[in-house]
């Protein structure tokens, strides 16, 4: 599931063998030697020779005890994971790093395998296998396989009772009880770490929810103390605050910064671009457009990348000239929709009108109920037919529509559709966006663009065909690879299209595939587009291509767009573009 998949760990457990090792509560003794020491370097992918081109050059990186140090990429944000990888051994730097302590002087001799952990947030764990599975389980009644506990999931050790911690009996021989006082100490420290952990990041009310209950946010919390508790003597953090709300973020932040501060563990982060750089970090490692890194003082980087485009995905932008106008009928109505789960209310007499036409920015801190909404919005949740009088959906009760033809109806990207979307063999970018014109997951028709409204195989050659063929090319070629690059020639743009349309879906970086889920939620011109953490993995080219795409022309005649994000910035238009915001506060909602 989410939770161990992408946690790219050296080794899965570091143990510490003393209790004076990287706790929360003691100073790590400052080491000597620097952290990390890169000499002028290139790095090569594992079993590529020197002849091949290598992913980064002119690496001269050397992180000293007390710098706090950020890893951004101007590029695309895999480039900013592959750098981090290449600390645990992923990839291979040459000329290598000298001995006798090689990468990592202040470990001396001790193994880099038990003592570095990276831990990535940056890219969604990805479906297991080729098939579809389904996300919407956690919206109905917890079945009972399902029911394993945060706590016993990704803290079990701190279940146990402490009597039952390991005591020694007075058959022991007395070298045994030295080592079961010892454990005991152990079991005990790292027993207060987490109280002390899972206190500081607001945690402890959820540990004993069925982990499938948790939300996106609630999960991301629990590995960062999960990655913590480990005890690694330096932590690589990769983009620790995506999906984060701000609120989080400040604690999450403020917590690295206590642990850096006390050496326990050193911390390098790595960042997007747009993520602002907490002000206790003091060096930066910025990679470049042409694969040399830039490493360095914070403000000497900065000054230097200023004349570079590093945030030119995420520039304020002008509002367009004729913003939409909010007209017509309503698409979805909710009068009064309550979701509970049992006494834990979720979501509270909720009163909102998605129109024709509308923009929307729906807000509120990790857990306060939005991607439950928009479960009752596609009719995912199973609640929504116990409200279904509550709950228009294009203008008729949801009972009163099959789930799939809603489907159709709601072009959709999400974290839960993108982890599940199936990446069999076989199944190329063509027909991942091909399947959203019915908003199913296995493409069908001979031209790979569905079926008609009426069940039936579209006609071959027939106008309905064409036209959505068409439409197809379209949108490959509006948000394709040349449009990531700037702006492209029409050839380019028709050529890149074509060769993108055939690549394996399976086989795209993540930046890609998230493309590529939005083409498939925008190709059907849907009545409603739900846009939920739409920008993950993609890089600023991307980013920047798919914004301007929403706000010119990709949206029209009367499409309604609910995005949802905790960054203000990430919403392709300004409130002076007429974007509304819904804010969902404890189980409340608000129209602000
Ligand atoms: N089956 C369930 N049983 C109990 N509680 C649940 C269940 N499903 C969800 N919840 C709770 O409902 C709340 C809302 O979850 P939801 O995923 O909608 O939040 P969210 O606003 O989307 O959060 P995030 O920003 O972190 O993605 C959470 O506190 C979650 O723990």
């Amino acid at each position: 599931m989410i939770l161990n998949r992408n946690v790219l760990r050296v080794r899965s457990r570091a143990l510490q063998s003393g209790t004076s090792r990287c706790t929360s509560s003691t100073t790590h003794p400052s080491p000597d030697g620097p952290i990390i020491h890169i000499p002028q370097s290139s790095i090569f992918p594992l079993g590529v020779n020197n002849k091949s081109g290598p992913l980064f050059r002119d690496v001269s990186w050397t992180v000293q005890p007390n710098d706090a140090w950020v890893v951004l990429s101007a590029t695309s944000s895999g480039a900013k994971t592959s750098l981090l990888q290449a600390l645990t051994g992923h990839l291979r730097i040459h000329p290598p790093p000298p001995p006798p302590y090689g990468l990592f002087p202040f470990l001396k001799n001790r193994d880099p395998h038990e003592h570095v952990s990276l831990v990535s947030f940056a890219h969604r764990p990805q479906g297991a296998g080729g098939a579809f599975y389904d996300y919407t389980a956690r919206y109905g009644a917890v079945r009972e396989e399902d029911k394993r506990t945060l706590r016993d999931t990704f803290f079990p050790e701190t279940a146990k009772p402490l009597h039952e911690l390991a005591i020694p009996d007075m058959y022991t021989r007395p070298e045994d009880t030295t080592q079961l006082h010892a454990d005991r100490a152990r079991e005990q420290h790292r027993r207060e770490l987490f109280e002390d952990l899972a206190a500081k990041l607001d945690l402890q009310r959820f540990l004993d929810l069925p982990m499938i209950a948790l939300s996106n946010g609630q999960t991301r919390k629990a590995r960062i103390v999960k990655a913590l508790l480990e005890q690694p003597e330096l932590l690589l953090l990769d983009e620790p605050l995506t999906g984060l709300d701000v609120q989080t973020r400040g604690l999450v932040l403020s917590l690295l910064h206590s642990l850096h501060a006390k050496n326990a563990p050193h911390i390098v982060l790595g960042m997007r671009p747009q993520d602002p750089i907490p002000d206790w970090t003091t060096h930066l490692a910025l990679i470049r457009r042409d694969g040399t890194v830039h490493t360095g003082q914070k403000e000497e980087v900065l000054d230097a990348a200023a004349t570079t485009q590093l945030h030119a995905g995420w520039s304020p932008q002008a509002p367009t000239d004729s913003g939409p106008s909010e007209t017509g009928t309503a698409v979805v109505t909710l009068a009064g929709v309550s979701v509970a789960y049992g006494e834990r209310k979720v979501l509270k007499h909720i009163h909102w009108s998605i129109h024709e036409n509308s923009r929307w920015h729906l807000q509120g801190v990790n857990g306060a109920g939005k991607t439950t909404l928009l479960a009752m919005v596609t009719g995912e949740h199973p609640q929504s037919y116990t409200q279904s009088s509550k709950l228009t959906l294009f203008s008729r009760p949801r009972a009163q529509w099959p789930t799939a033809h809603l489907h159709a109806r709601i072009g959709r990207v999400s974290p839960e559709m993108h982890n599940a979307f199936p990446r069999r063999r076989g199944m190329s970018v063509w027909d991942a966006v091909g399947t959203g014109f019915e908003g199913t997951f296995v493409a069908r028709g001979r031209a790979r663009v569905g079926f008609g409204e009426d069940g039936a195989p579209l006609a071959e050659g027939g106008d309905a065909e064409r036209a959505r063929v068409r439409r197809m090319w379209d949108v490959l070629r509006a948000l394709g690879p040349a449009t990531w690059r700037g702006a492209p020639t029409s050839e380019d743009a028709a050529r890149e299209a074509q060769e993108f349309a055939r690549r394996p879906f399976a086989d795209l970086a993540p930046g890609e595939q998230s493309v590529v889920l939005l083409m498939r939620a925008l190709v059907g011109r849907p009545p409603l587009v739900l846009l939920d953490e739409a920008w993950a993995g993609m890089d600023e080219g991307m980013v920047k291509a798919a914004r301007a795409y929403l706000r010119e022309g990709g949206l029209q005649d009367g499409q309604a767009c609910v995005v949802v994000s905790h960054w203000e910035e990430e919403v392709p238009w300004s409130k002076e573009d007429g974007v509304r915001r819904f804010r969902l506060d404890d189980g409340e909602g608000y129209i602000e």
